[in-house]
């Protein structure tokens, strides 16, 4: 069949809108009509060419909404007319990670899903007869989609697919690392480094999990309104200090703070958010994707006085048992999504999209087919 995409023919060139092909699912795989995506700063992060994993030419797009309209042999867990989210972290219940309890990093698909391919080593996707790569296993860039059917949580078909469609990434990566990676008390203190999509979500688990002081730093200012009607107690702009921010919170703290969050993926930040991790038993959570190449240091002496590092991918959650229940919970205004949707478009106008986010003044645009 023929498919609206937005492909990625390389690396930091603008998204072309083509008619791709796309092939009928195959065994174990589902093909999903989207109805809904947002744009992620994980999906810039890729064009960029940044991402070791990064394939072209690719449909990216990982943070969707859809609707099954054909299932391959063998799939049981959904059926055409069935509202689903694509998963960048699959679920089969079945590897050593899913049975572990220790993790969400399910292993099932994650090798072919990180070469750009399905399972069986092939792609779905080709336009002028080239193929073209999948990307996170979602490729939500793409009006018809096909997908593991480990990559898809089965929703509530009342649900509002231009908000639920964060739940596929942002909003669910920065509550979850909250309740699942840091498990927040009432009373700890938090701060979170970078307020985009990731870290203001990352602010809303906060108070839910009813943190004391909540403070949120960012170097565009036009982020603190936002920030603070999430529970934000304070925010900080590391720009109006003449000395380094972990210096400043250590100050306003004694011994800094319980859980830091960086929702950047900038190493020196997340440095910073290491060293402004209370002595004894503070600890940071990186979040933020950083680029090939890159790595983070700290004094040894750092982690020696009690401080621990921890990274968080999807928020710790696992897709297809906890999104359903995460769904419901938007329904009864428990996690409120309509904020993040700063603007919407179709999907011609999606390298607007990210224009917005580059300039800080988006927070999530969702792309409408
Ligand atoms: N680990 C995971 O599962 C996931 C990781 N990510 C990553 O999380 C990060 C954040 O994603 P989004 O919220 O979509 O990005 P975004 O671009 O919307 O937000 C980033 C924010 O950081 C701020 N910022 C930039 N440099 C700063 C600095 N030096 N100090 C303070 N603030 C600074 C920006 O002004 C912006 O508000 C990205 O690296 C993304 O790839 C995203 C989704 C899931
Ligand atoms: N491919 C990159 C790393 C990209 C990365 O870390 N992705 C995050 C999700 S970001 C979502 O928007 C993640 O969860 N990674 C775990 C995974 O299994 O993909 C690289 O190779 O560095």
């Amino acid at each position: 069949m023929k498919s609206r995409a937005a492909v990625a023919f390389g690396p930091g060139k603008p998204l072309e809108i083509v008619e791709i092909d796309v092939e009928p699912p195959r065994k174990g795989e589902v093909l999903v009509r989207i109805t809904n995506t947002g744009v992620c700063h994980t999906d810039a992060f890729t064009l960029s060419g940044e991402d070791p994993e990064g394939v072209f030419p690719a449909v990216l797009g990982h943070e969707g909404a859809g609707i099954v309209v054909e299932v391959g042999e063998g799939v049981t867990s959904v059926k055409p007319g069935d509202h689903v989210i694509p998963l960048y972290t699959a679920e089969c219940g079945e590897c050593l990670f899913c049975k572990s309890g220790k993790t969400n990093l399910c292993v099932a698909v994650r090798a072919t899903q990180g070469k750009g391919v399905m399972p069986d080593g092939t792609t779905r996707f080709s336009y002028n007869g080239q193929p073209i790569y999948h990307y996170m296993g979602c490729s939500t860039f793409s009006e018809y989609t096909v997908v593991a059917e480990v990559s898809l949580a089965k929703i509530n078909p009342d649900a509002n697919p231009e908000h639920v469609c964060l739940l596929g990434c942002g909003v669910t990566t920065g509550i979850g690392a909250v309740h699942n990676t840091a498990k927040v008390q009432p009373g700890d203190s938090v701060a979170i480094f970078g307020l985009g999509g990731i870290g203001l979500a990352a602010i809303q688990g906060a108070r839910q999990a009813k943190a004391g002081r909540i403070i949120a730093i960012d170097t565009n200012p036009a982020k603190f309104e936002l920030a603070r009607t999430f529970g934000a107690t304070e925010c900080l702009n590391p720009k109006d200090f003449d000395k380094p921010i972990h210096e400043v919170l250590i100050e306003m703290t004694g011994w800094g703070f319980d859980h830091t969050f960086e929702c950047i993926g900038n190493v020196n930040v997340m440095r910073s958010a290491l060293e402004a991790a209370h002595r004894g038993w503070g600890q940071s959570i990186v979040i933020g994707v950083a680029g090939a190449g890159k790595e983070i240091s700290t004094r040894p002496f750092q982690l020696i006085t009690g401080r621990t590092w921890k990274g968080s991918a999807f928020g710790g959650v696992k897709g297809r048992t906890q999104l359903p229940g995460m769904v419901e919970d938007a329904m009864k205004g428990e996690i409120d999504l309509a904020p993040f949707v700063t603007h919407t478009m179709g999907l011609d106008d999606i390298n607007k999209a990210f224009d917005l986010m580059h300039e800080g003044k988006s927070i999530r645009t969702v792309i409408h087919y």
